[in-house]
């Protein structure tokens, strides 16, 4: 049995003259991870911004955990970004005057925490990403690799349930690339935690458990049904796949649990991919 998380359900909008999204429907099984591509323009940016809550549709709607995100007041949905999803942008949006475990720990005190009790899980998220000792290091003194992991550590520190990322590595060479993807889902689906992303690596896409491709607003029927069909795999290849603690149950925003300590794993993990369970697109 499959549980979704996300369940959007026609969605169409509009900038202006542009239908940015036209009647698209998308379901994200809790725990899987999907890839979003398709050519500039498309609308991958929109529908992720949709999902997210950062953007109301001009029609349709948006099922999480039994709630219409779309039908929530302004104040309720910034609640819902700030504590139970978690963001990562191609720049990774941190605040350069503020050291790595600040940002990190910025997240947890946006929700109430106070500093000194943020300090230590913030610690604990970026030893379990592989950047102990770079704790007191300002973000441009660190490489961009290492930037984008405490964006994933920044992201879930609160205990988000999903992670939406636009292009997390866009930025970055592909051998980086590839380690700050280990990262990504070594932390997120392999604990529960759903991932959603956009991005125009194949490479990345490959790493998740399905792809969906938009072209004109629209998700290509063929392209989710290939992916389910496939099987895919999720394969993980870095040396040390990272395993933070258990995925937060909803609502557990405000204890949120530290990550455990790295866990010893294989060096290369094939993770069947529930995939293909991952129902694709109703239109
Ligand atoms: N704020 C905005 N104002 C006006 N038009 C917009 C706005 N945001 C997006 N659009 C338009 O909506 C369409 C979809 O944009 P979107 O950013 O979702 O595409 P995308 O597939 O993410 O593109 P890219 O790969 O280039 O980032 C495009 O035609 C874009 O120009």
């Amino acid at each position: 049995m499959t549980d979704m998380i996300l369940q959007a359900s026609s969605l169409t909008h509009r900038f202006g003259a542009t239908r940015a999204l036209d009647r698209t429907s998308l379901n994200i099984v809790e725990g899987t991870s999907t890839a979003i591509m398709g050519a500039s323009g498309s609308g991958k940016t929109t529908l992720l911004h949709m999902l997210a809550g950062i953007l109301t549709p001009d029609e349709g709607t948006i099922q999480y955990g039994g709630r219409d995100i779309t039908q929530m007041s302004d104040r309720d949905r910034s609640r819902l970004r700030r504590e139970e999803f978690g963001f990562v942008f191609q720049q990774g949006l941190l605040i350069p005057e503020l050291t790595a475990i600040e940002n990190v720990a910025l997240a947890l005190m946006l929700t109430g925490t106070p500093r000194a009790k943020a300090l230590g899980p913030a610690a604990q998220w970026l030893a379990s990403l592989g950047l102990a000792g770079m704790e007191d290091r300002r973000i441009g003194q660190l490489s961009g690799g290492q930037a984008q992991r405490v964006a994933i550590a920044r992201a879930q520190i609160t205990g988000a349930r999903v992670i939406f990322a636009d292009e997390p590595t866009g930025a970055l060479d592909s051998e980086t690339s590839r380690e700050v993807m280990d990262a990504l889902i070594g932390s997120t689906v392999a604990n529960g935690r759903t991932l959603v992303l956009v991005t125009h690596d194949p490479n990345v896409a490959a790493r998740c458990t399905r792809t969906v491709l938009m072209q004109d607003g629209r998700i290509m029927p063929g392209a989710a049904a290939a992916s389910e069909v496939t099987g895919r795999e999720i394969t993980q290849t870095g040396p040390n796949p990272i395993v933070p603690g258990p995925a937060a149950a909803p609502g557990a925003a405000a204890h949120p649990s530290p990550p455990s300590a790295t866990a010893p794993a294989p060096a290369s993990a094939h993770v069947n991919a529930q995939a293909n369970t991952a129902t694709g697109v109703e239109r």
